[in-house]
């Protein structure tokens, strides 16, 4: 059994179907979970979470059974919801203090529990302040603490970057990793970021249209696709005129952006050969670099072929 276990899971609101019959199971660590704008990577967390109700089908969170042990199931799960949800008048100190004790803390612990979780998420020294005058990043630090206060198995991450600037999110990514890695809390992440979810997840679940559309390891997503890129510089067109005299000694070969993208398994001398036609033609010879696959290839893939799974 799994951390997550879906079995048939159906949700519809009217007309719109926001989860057609998904069959899931996410295991331990970390696990990113993807899909458009109306995927229904929303709706999955919130019936996980008891907060709606699935139309059909069932599942089971940590083994509990959604219909009848939601209330066992929010002792042992964390949730960092999307949108702020902070009182803008309340101390961060005593918003994790509240939150820890409403999950069934008792007073002295749930203090105790609330500086930890701070000092982890980088709180330690603005706990005392009024969490209307937080930046976005340390209300989504507040958020994330709030979520771990009482000591979760498991915790769902509603896109935390969001709104986020770059030295932020890596801060927010590097504290995701933490929890999952260090920590030992499963964790369930939404990002729209696909590149985020590649650095800090161990699994990556990609749902499209309320469907499974694919369930794997990370490594599976982006390993070595058996391509090379390369890049020149030079002169007028370098990249047609070096293209077009690979592709006269047989390499297959097309333009992919501003690279070449080079198919010729199995060739040893490859990078001779490029090398060598390089100085040949003239064109200065950037990198050459093996192609890995991205999360999002999963996207392209499923609009080639119809399905990706
Ligand atoms: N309360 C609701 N009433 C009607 N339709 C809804 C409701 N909530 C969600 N939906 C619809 O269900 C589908 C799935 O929505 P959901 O919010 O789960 O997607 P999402 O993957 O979380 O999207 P986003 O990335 O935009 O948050 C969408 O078509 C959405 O419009």
């Amino acid at each position: 059994m799994g951390i997550i276990d879906t079995q048939g899971l159906t949700k519809r609101y009217g007309q719109v179907t926001a989860l057609g019959g998904l069959d899931l199971s996410i295991g331990e660590g970390v696990t990113g979970l993807v899909g458009a704008n109306g995927a229904g990577k929303s709706t999955l967390i919130k019936i996980l979470l008891g907060l709606i109700d699935a139309t059909e089908g069932r599942a089971q969170v940590l083994g509990h059974d959604i219909r009848a042990e939601g209330q066992q199931i929010r002792t042992l799960v964390g949730y960092m919801p999307e949108h702020d949800c902070l009182p803008p008048d309340v101390r961060a100190i005593d918003f994790v203090v509240h939150m820890a004790r409403m999950s069934g803390l008792p007073p002295t612990a749930a203090r105790e529990r609330a500086a930890d979780v701070l000092r982890h998420v980088g709180l330690a020294e603005e706990r005392y302040r009024l969490m209307g005058g937080y930046s976005t990043g340390m209300k989504q630090r507040a958020k994330l603490a709030q979520a771990l206060a009482h000591d979760p198995r498991l915790v769902f991450l509603d896109e935390p970057t969001n709104g986020l600037d770059p030295a932020a999110r890596d801060d927010m990514l590097a504290l995701v990793s933490k929890i999952g890695r260090e920590f030992g809390i499963s964790v369930l992440v939404t990002s729209h970021l696909l590149g985020e979810l590649e650095r800090v997840s161990d699994h990556v679940v990609v749902l499209d249209g309320g469907h499974l559309l694919r369930s794997s390891a990370t490594a599976e997503f982006t390993s070595d696709t058996g391509l090379l890129l390369i890049e020149v510089l030079g002169a007028g067109d370098a990249q047609t005129t070096m293209g077009e005299r690979l592709a006269a000694q047989g390499i297959a070969c097309r333009p992919r952006g501003q690279l070449i993208e080079i198919n010729a398994p199995g060739r040893a001398d490859l990078h001779d050969l490029i090398r060598d036609t390089a100085v040949d033609v003239g064109v200065g010879l950037v990198r050459i670099a093996a192609d890995h696959g991205r999360i999002e290839d999963v996207f392209r893939e499923d609009a080639g072929h119809g399905s990706a799974v």
